[in-house]
């Protein structure tokens, strides 16, 4: 997968393109719908599959003193639509000039920069200025400017729209299984591990530390995971907060894996959630954070 990383009047493809269009926050199982039928597409009419979204949420970038929150930051995006293979990952600058396309400009974009054949995207998809366009308006222009559109069906869930929203709120709650149910995979953060102050090392149980975005919805503390480190996946128990014992300001996502000992520093992993275990806590000495956390392990080994 190419990945190309713009303003949206830098980018010009040389190929007739199938486009999945979408903000694809988590990359949940409508969206992943929606680019495993851009890139069959694009298997059988010979062109390049495509995902285009913006490299920030357009909503973000509007309102910059609402708090925002987040499933996927970019690099974790990147790696789940990695796995689905498309040819091509755009990812636009998200800047006033491209919010201030008419949905009509924005179209003539897609026929333009990015040589659309066919357009993939849900029944709900809106784009443009002020998020006027829509599919009826992207049905009306697709004879006459040679492009064919299939829109993915509203796909619920137990009776309810499958939507990155819904997807932040269970998140927020540490809701973690229902959260993984309308995501269709299990929850995740992918990054770079780096050093902690080794004192988990010191209390017997080492952990790999990856700084985490703030904007990540997922409520803070103890869950049962799994680590995924080249290829291999490791039974695990994570921690993700601020270690408030130690009186700590930054946002880490700290993983303890069973029986294994190997060296992760600069690793890259994937770390998989599956069960919210507890809140984080201040504690008032080392001993009882120690003592709690051989308690977790126990729960975490059962899950
Ligand atoms: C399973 C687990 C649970 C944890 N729970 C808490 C907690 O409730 N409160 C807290 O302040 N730190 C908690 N921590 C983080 C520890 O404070 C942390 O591992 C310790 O400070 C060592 O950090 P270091 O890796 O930077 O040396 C937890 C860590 C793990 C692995
Ligand atoms: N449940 C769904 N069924 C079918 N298509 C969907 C569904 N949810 C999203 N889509 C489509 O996925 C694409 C990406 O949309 P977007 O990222 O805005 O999704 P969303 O999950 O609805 O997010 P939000 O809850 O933030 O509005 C769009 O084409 C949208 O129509």
């Amino acid at each position: 997968m190419k990945i190309i990383n713009e303003d949206f009047r830098n980018i010009l493809l040389d190929y007739n393109t199938t486009v999945a269009l979408g903000m694809f926050d988590g990359v949940h199982i409508a969206h992943r719908e929606i680019i495993k039928r851009a890139v069959l597409d694009a298997k059988i009419n010979k062109t390049k599959s495509v995902v285009l979204t913006f490299e920030q949420d357009p909503d973000e970038f509007l309102y910059p003193d609402k708090k925002h929150k987040i499933i996927t930051e970019n690099k974790t995006k990147i790696k789940l639509i990695e796995e689905l293979s498309p040819d091509y990952l755009i990812l636009l600058k998200t800047n006033k000039e491209l919010l201030n396309l008419n949905p009509e400009d924005f179209i003539n974009f897609l026929i333009n920069n990015i040589g659309i054949k066919k357009v993939v995207c849900g029944f709900d998809y809106k784009f443009g200025k002020k998020a006027k366009g829509n599919i009826d308006l992207l049905r009306m222009y697709a004879n006459n400017y040679g492009y064919s559109l299939e829109v993915v069906d509203e796909i619920k869930i137990n009776g309810f729209k499958v939507s990155s929203s819904a997807i932040r709120e269970k998140l927020e709650k540490g809701l973690i299984i229902e959260a993984n149910e309308l995501l269709g995979y299990e929850f995740s953060i992918y990054g770079a591990v780096e050093k902690g102050n080794q004192i988990a090392r010191e209390m017997g149980y080492p952990t790999a530390n990856i700084y985490v975005d703030d904007r990540i919805a997922l409520r803070n503390g103890v869950y049962a995971t799994k680590t995924v480190i080249n290829g291999k996946e490791y039974s695990s128990i994570s921690n993700i907060g601020i270690k408030p014992t130690f009186n700590g300001k930054q946002k880490v996502l700290e993983t303890h894996l069973f029986n294994t000992n190997i060296n992760l520093y600069g690793k890259e992993i994937m770390v998989k959630f599956l069960k919210f275990i507890r809140d984080e806590q201040k504690f008032d000495s080392i001993i009882n954070l120690k003592k709690r956390i051989q308690e977790d392990i126990i729960i975490a080994r059962n899950i």
